[in-house]
């Protein structure tokens, strides 16, 4: 079966999850396996659990599978959250954003106790860089952002654009500037040079944030961050 190890990371994930818990709900392919699975597990233990969403997809899914998915701001903590990744290292740092929700799973990734990702192995990775790095940027100026990526940090940026091209719009009404790190040593530099650049609102690199990782192709890896 051709999503064999996005199915079974997102079905060993349910092991996570226990009564009475707020759940992040990852977006993607593979967070939508798992959103479905969830549905299906509270559904079937009448289990107590509220969702916070981190895309408007992820939230219709979950509403229309059933589960109780709740602002953000109404809950005070979240316990778990099961995403998907676009690109991950041995560190368990990794590239997310390939559906240009990464602004919103930021935010709810910060706010979690543990973040867990699944994956199937093809996003497995011995350096990041083979998927272009998602960076979300206010729509007025970007032109100005679009020029700082390419001359100054020699990152060759392109703007993410829909079939009609047009320029793709997230879920905050931003647009999408994917880059190249493929050349780039430090990640952490980098994550901190974009961050503090007017215009940018949140890129796509998870750095120290993904806890425990899944990898759903047999046979199935559960890997923990070291530190
Ligand atoms: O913006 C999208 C998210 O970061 C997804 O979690 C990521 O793109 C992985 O998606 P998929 O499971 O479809 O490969």
């Amino acid at each position: 079966m051709e999503d064999f190890g996005k199915v079974a990371a997102a079905t060993a994930a349910l092991r996570y999850v226990s009564n009475n818990m707020v759940i992040g709900l990852g977006s993607g392919s593979t967070a939508n396996i798992f959103i479905e699975k969830l549905a299906n597990r509270v559904k079937s233990e009448k289990m107590k659990i509220r969702c916070v969403a981190t895309s408007i997809s992820s939230k219709e899914l979950g509403t229309k599978y059933g589960l109780n998915v709740v602002e953000l701001d109404s809950v005070d903590t979240i316990d778990i959250t099961i995403d998907g990744a676009d690109e991950v290292d041995d560190d368990l740092n990794g590239i997310k954003g390939g559906g240009a929700a990464l602004f919103y799973e930021k935010i709810v990734a910060k706010a979690s106790d543990k973040n867990i990702w699944i994956v199937d192995s093809s996003k497995q990775s011995a350096k990041l860089g083979s998927f272009k790095l998602p960076i979300e940027v206010l729509p007025i100026g970007s032109a100005h952002v679009y020029r700082y990526l390419d001359t100054e940090l020699g990152l060759h940026p392109t703007y993410r654009k829909n079939k009609d091209e047009s320029l793709l719009t997230t879920d905050s009404n931003n647009f999408i500037i994917d880059v190249d790190i493929s050349n780039v040593s430090d990640l952490y530099d980098l994550s901190n040079k974009l961050i503090k650049h007017v215009g940018i609102v949140e890129h796509g690199l998870f750095l120290d944030i993904c806890d425990t990782l899944i990898v759903g192709d047999a046979p199935i890896q559960i890997k923990h961050r070291k530190n």
